[in-house]
């Protein structure tokens, strides 16, 4: 009976045997750590078919523990924030649901443009005049969509080392379950504040549009914004340094960029597909008895449906170990799929798109300081990536 598979052979493709899994069935019997027996979904159209039925639940309470690894707990298993939109199932889900996708208008995104250029621009010049080599991590992929995060919720910047490490604690697998509650809590305390001053003093920001509307308690908001804060930031800098660890690792690809900067959009979509950093999947459980693929998926049985395996599918993804950023098939699960899709895609993709054509640009020699070998990946958290990447360009 297998296990999820962790371990990767090469840095930029799932654990392989993740794809002779799919090969023999897109739904396998799955080991948990706790000895439990549970599911694993690899196909590409499993996943889908699990990620958009309503008798799958994201309630963690209904999810036996350890899911996965007792490290990706927290971030499922919170104790009970009202408004972590993870762990919630409709109707509740798709009330607060509502009224976020209501303050993520379009405009907010588009006016949120200049603001991106701007940061990223800023931190290009502050590489450059620091000189090289430089840890890509600490003075790019990090701070660029932590700045972001920042000026989309209305938090002062001066607060990310606190909000930082928080989330850290919160999705490494190395935390204790004490620590990690800590951290939710710091976080919890910190943002009720936010949300309370901006409900005397409201701004431009998201978290002043959901505090003035009337339509969210203190709580929720508060809860919302713990979320958007961490998973906001963590994801799109593992996002950005994988991705530029992977373009420099491909030559080719990354020639095809440089050259034809038109193709960031499809280059983003391809990277976001290919590193897939949600490396072990999303866990759901079933409310009631399944019949899937030839099996009965009982109520109560955890399933992790493996995101990774599912956007490596070559019934879905032709020739899908190759990272190609001119591909145009679309559809990719890297953001999930169903009511608990990534609310936060469209700035993530604005973040990337504005980010790589933006440092090969300023730094066209730009290459590893280190053996690829040498550039430390991060295992040991709940999204894949890179903890440094030491870089030169002179
Ligand atoms: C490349 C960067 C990102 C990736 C790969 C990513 C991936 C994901 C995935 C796979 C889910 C679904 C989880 C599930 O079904 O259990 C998700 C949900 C979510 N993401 Fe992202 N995300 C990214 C960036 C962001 C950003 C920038 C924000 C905030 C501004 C954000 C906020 C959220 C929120 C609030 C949810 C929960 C939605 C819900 O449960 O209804 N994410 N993300």
């Amino acid at each position: 009976m297998p296990s999820l598979p962790v371990e990767r052979i090469t840095p930029f493709d799932p654990p392989p045997e993740l794809a002779q899994l799919r090969a023999t069935s897109p739904l396998t019997r799955l080991r948990y750590p706790d000895g439990h027996l549970g599911w694993l979904v690899t196909g590409y159209h499993m996943a889908r078919q699990v990620l958009s039925d309503p008798r799958f639940s994201a309630r963690s309470q209904l999810k036996r523990a350890p899911t996965v690894r007792p490290g990706i707990e927290p971030f499922y298993r919170a104790p009970a924030l009202p408004g972590w939109l993870v762990d919630m199932d409709a109707p509740e889900h798709t009330r607060i649901r509502r009224q976020l996708a209501k303050a993520f208008t379009a405009h907010r995104m588009r006016s949120l443009r200049p603001r991106i250029e701007a940061i990223v621009s800023d931190r290009l010049t502050a590489m450059g005049e620091a000189g090289d080599p430089a840890d890509l991590v600490e003075s790019f992929a990090l701070p660029v969509p932590s700045l972001v995060i920042c000026e989309l919720l209305g938090v002062p910047y001066t607060e990310r080392t606190t909000f930082q490490r928080d989330s850290a604690t919160l999705f490494s697998l190395e935390a204790t379950a004490e620590q990690a509650v800590r951290a939710m809590a710091d976080l919890e305390a910190f943002l009720t504040d936010l949300t309370a001053s901006k409900r005397r003093r409201p701004g431009e920001d998201l978290v002043s549009t959901l505090a003035t509307d009337g339509e969210l308690t203190t709580a929720e908001i508060a809860g919302v914004a713990a979320l958007l804060l961490s998973a906001g930031h963590e994801t799109t800098a593992n996002s950005l340094g994988l991705g530029v660890f992977a373009l420099l690792s491909h030559p080719d690809q990354l020639a095809r960029l440089t050259a034809e900067p038109g193709l960031a959009d499809t280059a983003v979509e391809e990277l976001l597909r290919y590193l897939t950093i949600f490396h072990f999947g999303v866990p759901r459980t079933p409310l009631e008895d399944v019949p899937l693929a030839g099996e009965v998926v009982r109520a109560g049985e955890a399933v992790t449906v493996s995101l990774p395996a599912a956007n490596r599918d070559p019934q879905r993804f032709a020739g899908p170990d190759l990272l190609d950023i001119g591909r145009r098939q679309g559809g990719h699960l890297a953001f999930g799929h169903g009511v608990h899709q990534c609310i936060g895609q469209n700035l993530a993709r604005a973040e990337m798109r504005i980010a790589f054509p933006a440092l090969f640009q300023r730094f066209p020699s730009l290459r590893l300081a280190v053996s690829p070998e040498q550039v430390p990946l991060g295992r040991d958290n709940g999204f894949y990536g890179v903890h440094r990447l030491p870089v030169r360009w002179s």
